[in-house]
């Protein structure tokens, strides 16, 4: 594709990183709208991004369907936010391309700025103004027609706003701080929805805020994004977040993408130990693969398909580890972690004395595993449990 803008945006006024978005939809004529499959398609090619000596981006390739949301979750310091600001065009990047609906936005020296990327922002502290209003906030930068008519109408637009993202229109003439943190972080929202941009880049935008305030706030983003058809892409350092909230989750580690797969895939099937670690507990166990099983100290486990074989390292994930009574593993509780909904319960495995005890004569005596279990559900110390291996475990080279 040719480094070209396809059009050039009028000149907004406003900071984008703190407005949350840039060109107006509405401002678009007919012969300058993106085609119309590719609304909301982003393309990032090999992005790299060094600060001083440190190379913080390294080659970072990434495909997000239009009106699909992705999440970039990744430890701290991995190079997440400068992909989302190189994105958001706060950033250039030394080399790569960012290709939006069509429109190339980065590509060799072309460069688009942030005010003229139809790119809405919504960072973790929300940045409203605190001098403004509520509505003020929102309408700030959109476009207004001028006189009594034009002001109805834009009061109208706000109301409208604060009723999509499940907020009462007579907030509209508080102040920031006279609303609560999951409200600013809605307003934020509908500021940076006012513009109707193709692409919602969301920066921590939760992480602010208390566990039950967070989970109905990214329930009510998540759908509003969803329904208007919003690309949308969040980062996050939270695991749970990230595989609960999106479609696509992409894993940082490094400036690198280590997997980007659905939450489902990224979850269960883990290129590595280090994502597997990352993103959930994991049970990793010494065993020895024979095609698409491999013997462990829990006896022989299914494995999911793969080209290792012999020595491996394989990945369970605790919940994969069920309490049964007829189960052919023995282990015996040495504590209990209870954590409401559910304990963590940690066993040393027992070699089988019985029969229909597999447990392999790989089994090193006092290995330890950790497993899941209902929280109704606490054995004492010294209890010896009956488990069974639930799904397909995970091998990876022994080194990895
Ligand atoms: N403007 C800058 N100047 C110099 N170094 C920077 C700048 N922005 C980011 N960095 C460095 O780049 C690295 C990656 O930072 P980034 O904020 O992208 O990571 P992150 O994965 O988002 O981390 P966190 O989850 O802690 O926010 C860090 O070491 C950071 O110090």
């Amino acid at each position: 594709m040719t480094p070209t803008a396809r059009r050039t945006a009028p000149s907004d006024p406003a900071s984008a990183q703190a407005t949350g978005t840039a060109t107006s939809a509405a401002s678009r004529t007919a012969s300058e709208q993106p085609y119309a499959a590719e609304r909301g398609r982003l393309e990032v090619a090999d992005l790299a991004k060094r600060f001083g000596a440190q190379q913080v981006l390294r080659g970072v390739t990434l495909s997000v369907e239009p009106g699909s949301t992705t999440a970039i979750v990744g430890p701290s310091g991995s190079g997440k936010t400068t992909l989302l600001r190189l994105i958001a065009g706060f950033e250039r990047a030394d080399a790569g391309t960012v290709v939006l609906s069509g429109r190339d936005l980065a590509a060799g020296d072309l460069w688009v700025p942030a005010h003229h990327r139809d790119v809405g922002y919504v960072a973790q502290d929300g940045a409203l103004f605190p001098h403004l209003t509520v509505g003020q906030n929102i309408a700030f930068g959109m476009e207004r027609a001028a006189g009594r008519a034009g002001r109805r109408a834009t009061r109208a637009r706000v109301g409208e706003l604060l009723e999509m993202v499940s907020l009462d229109p007579a907030l509209a003439d508080r102040r920031p701080h006279e609303v609560s943190g999951g409200q600013q972080q809605r307003v934020a929202l509908a500021r940076a929805l006012a513009r109707e941009p193709e692409l919602m880049l969301l920066d921590e935008s939760f992480s602010a805020l208390d566990a039950g305030l967070r989970v109905a706030t990214r329930r009510t983003v998540g759908g509003v994004l969803r329904d208007a058809g919003i690309t949308t892409v969040l980062v996050t350092h939270d695991q749970a977040e990230a595989l609960s909230f999106a479609d696509q989750v992409a894993v940082m580690r490094d400036g690198r993408l280590a997997q980007v797969d659905s939450p489902l895939e990224v979850y269960t099937r883990p290129v590595d130990r280090a994502t597997a670690e990352f993103l959930g507990d994991a049970v990793m166990l010494e065993a020895w693969a024979d095609g698409d099983t491999a013997t462990c100290s829990l006896g022989t486990v299914r494995l999911a398909p793969t080209a290792h074989r012999g020595r491996v390292q394989l990945m369970l994930r605790p919940e994969q580890i069920r309490v049964d009574e007829h189960g052919p593993i023995r282990g015996v509780v040495l504590d209990t972690d209870y954590f409401g909904p559910e304990s963590t319960v940690r066993l040393e495995l027992r070699p089988g004395r019985e029969p229909g005890c597999e447990t392999s004569t790989l089994a090193r005596e006092g290995q330890v595993i950790i497993i899941r279990h209902s929280s109704a559900f606490i054995a004492p110390r010294g209890t010896e449990l009956r488990l069974r291996i639930e799904g397909e475990a995970i091998a990876f080279q022994p080194d990895a």
